[in-house]
């Protein structure tokens, strides 16, 4: 039941997580497998998940890592790693293996890990058609990479120059536009056909770009795409909160050590398993939409991925918790964000 203190739902799935691997995985596996039923696992390992065989051995690490109290509570969604070389075969592999459930393009050098990416997408034209005809879901990173492009308007730029010839070409491809940033991206996605859909982060919901210079620069609030204007905050919470189904959680929880954070050259990506659903809740408390955050969390991923609702639920409290200073990360540690806040709603164990 629902009261203004607690909130009952059913349990989320993940629909875009960063899990590394060995030691590292093992440290931040038990925070989303304590909310979320399953998640969409990223391939952008070193070296990448260019394969089923790859992606089956890496789900059996997770399943393997996963703490004795979680062990039959979480699934990992496997995807691959596109490249210049991925073949149709391999889609088809994929497909059968029915443990893969989408494929990842991440243009060469537009985000961490993405080095052995696409240098192209005109030389994956063959393998995107096998997608297409197997009903395999492209998830992109949707970011232009040339130099020249104003790091605010790389996602945009995508979209216009990559993303819109791209659905033109494969009109009954089905994608994912990942961790959307901009209010262009919410009026492309809202204006495609429904198999055309997003996810959104907790952090594009919670913080604009002054975030990263409050009082300071503010490695641990580094991603990419790289937060945005006030304006398209705005429009994503809209977006998110809208009961649209094309639009749904997806973490992007991006692991990394405060050493490579807190450095010259700091690396992206953001931290965010710890506290993921009462993130998410605690965003859309504020724009009074509660009521709105069970289909987004819970529902419209699963319906785009055409996988079974999850069964089991969850109980968020409205309860004031401080976020830990710094989490457990292997030898090392991270910097969780929010990171010595605090924060109003609590997931119960
Ligand atoms: N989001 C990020 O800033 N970083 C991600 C990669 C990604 O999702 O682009 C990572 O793997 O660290
Ligand atoms: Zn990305
Ligand atoms: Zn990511």
């Amino acid at each position: 039941m629902n009261t203004l203190n607690t909130l009952y739902i059913t349990r989320p799935d993940d629909f875009h997580l960063h899990l590394r691997d060995g030691a590292h995985m093992r440290a931040v596996l038990p925070y989303s497998a304590r909310q979320f039923a399953r998640a969409i696992i990223m391939p952008n390992l070193k070296p990448p998940i260019v394969t089923t065989e790859l992606a089956r051995a890496y789900r059996q690490r997770i399943l393997s890592a996963l703490p004795d109290h979680l062990k039959n509570d979480f699934e990992p969604l496997m995807t691959l790693y596109l490249t210049d070389n991925t073949t149709p075969d391999e889609i088809v592999r994929a497909k059968t293996s029915n443990i893969v459930h989408g494929v990842k393009l991440y243009p060469a050098g537009a985000t961490t890990n993405s080095d052995a990416g696409v240098t192209d997408i005109t030389r994956c034209y063959n393998t995107l058609e096998a997608m297409e005809k197997n009903n395999m879901p492209l998830l992109i990173h949707g970011e232009a990479t040339d130099p020249a492009v104003d790091i605010f308007d790389k996602e945009k730029v995508f979209i216009d120059n990559v993303l819109t010839p791209l659905t033109q070409r494969f009109p009954d491809l089905r994608i994912v536009l990942e961790h959307i940033t901009t209010k262009d991206a919410v009026a492309f996605v809202t204006a495609t056909p429904g198999h055309i859909a997003a996810t959104i982060t907790a952090h594009h919901l919670r913080y604009n770009r002054n975030a990263l210079f409050k009082g300071g620069i503010r490695p641990h609030h580094y991603c990419l795409p790289i937060l945005k204007r006030e304006q398209h905050r705005q429009s994503l919470l809209k977006a998110a909160t809208s009961g649209n189904k094309k639009f749904f959680l997806g973490t992007d929880s991006a692991p990394h050590a405060r050493s490579l954070k807190e450095t010259a050259c700091g690396c992206a990506g953001i931290f965010t398993a710890h506290a993921a659903i009462e993130l998410y809740a605690e965003a859309f408390d504020q724009a009074n939409a509660l009521d709105k955050l069970e289909a987004f969390a819970s529902f419209n991923g699963a319906d785009f991925y055409q996988l079974p609702r999850n069964s089991s639920h969850i109980t968020l409290k409205k309860e004031n918790w401080q976020i830990p200073e710094q989490i457990k990360f292997a030898e090392e540690t991270l910097v969780p964000i929010g990171a010595g806040e605090m924060l109003g709603w609590k997931i119960c164990a």
